[in-house]
Parts: structure tokens; C-alpha cells; sequence
């Protein structure tokens, strides 16, 4: 399939199974990250104009405090195209260090953090 032909509802749908955090519909899907921080935003951001460049495919971003918004659709074709999906995959890797929580790590910090208040410490 051309990368700059309109994906179908159908491919749409599959496209999504496999990017959990995008929504959108055949005109075009975007991410929202909630609770960011700015200056990691602006990291991401830079990320961003990288991957952009690499594929010649340009997002919408808003960054706000605490907000940043990805949006992606391809002008040309009028929808959401592989491009597209490609482009997601790039931005959820630029986004990864600043949203991926490792359990088991968590798991470590908390018991560092409160050591009286883990299971079995019977407090
Ligand atoms: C010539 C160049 O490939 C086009 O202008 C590209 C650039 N970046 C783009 N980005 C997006 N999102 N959609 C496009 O149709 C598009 N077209």
C-alpha cells in the first residue's frame, strides 16, 4: 500500500489496536498527554521536529502547561494515511522516557519512599 493513500475505516481501526494511546477517526489521529512537564515537552517537541524531517511528515503540536497535544493527518491524501501511523509510532518513542512507567521500578520507589507501608509490613 502507497504510505500516502487514505487508510479505511477498517485499516483505521487495526492501525489504532496497535497504538493504544491515539484516537481519531479517517481525518486523522492525535495523542494528549496529560501532566507533562514543560521543559520535557520542548525535549519531546525537538524529537518530534526530528522524526519530521526523517519522513517528511509534518504534526500539529500544542504544548500547554501540562498539556501536550500530537496531531497527525496527511494533507495531501485528505486523511489519515500509513504515514500517519508511521509518524505516531516515532512520536510515542519520543514520548516514552516522559510517560512509561516501569511496575516494577514504581514497585522499588515506593518501597524506598515508605518502607513501614508496604504489604505484609502489617502497617
Ligand atoms: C512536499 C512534501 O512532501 C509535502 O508538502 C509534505 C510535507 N509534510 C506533510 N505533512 C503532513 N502532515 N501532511 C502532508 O500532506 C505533508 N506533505
Amino acid at each position: 500500500m502507497a504510505r500516502r493513500t487514505p487508510l479505511t475505516p477498517d485499516q483505521l481501526t487495526a492501525a489504532l489496536a496497535g497504538l493504544p494511546e491515539w484516537s481519531g477517526d479517517t481525518s486523522g489521529i492525535e495523542r494528549t498527554v496529560q501532566g507533562i512537564d514543560f521543559a520535557d515537552a520542548a525535549e519531546v517537541m525537538a524529537d518530534l521536529a526530528l522524526a519530521a524531517g526523517e519522513l517528511d511528515h509534518h504534526p500539529d503540536v500544542d504544548v500547554r502547561w501540562r498539556t501536550l497535544r500530537i496531531a497527525v493527518t496527511t494533507h495531501s491524501a485528505g486523511g489519515v494515511t500509513e504515514l500517519d501511523v508511521e509518524y505516531a509510532r516515532r512520536a510515542d518513542e519520543a514520548l516514552a522516557p516522559f510517560t512509561d512507567t516501569d511496575p516494577e521500578l514504581a514497585a522499588q520507589v515506593d518501597t524506598l519512599l515508605a518502607p513501614d507501608r508496604q504489604p505484609g509490613s502489617g502497617a
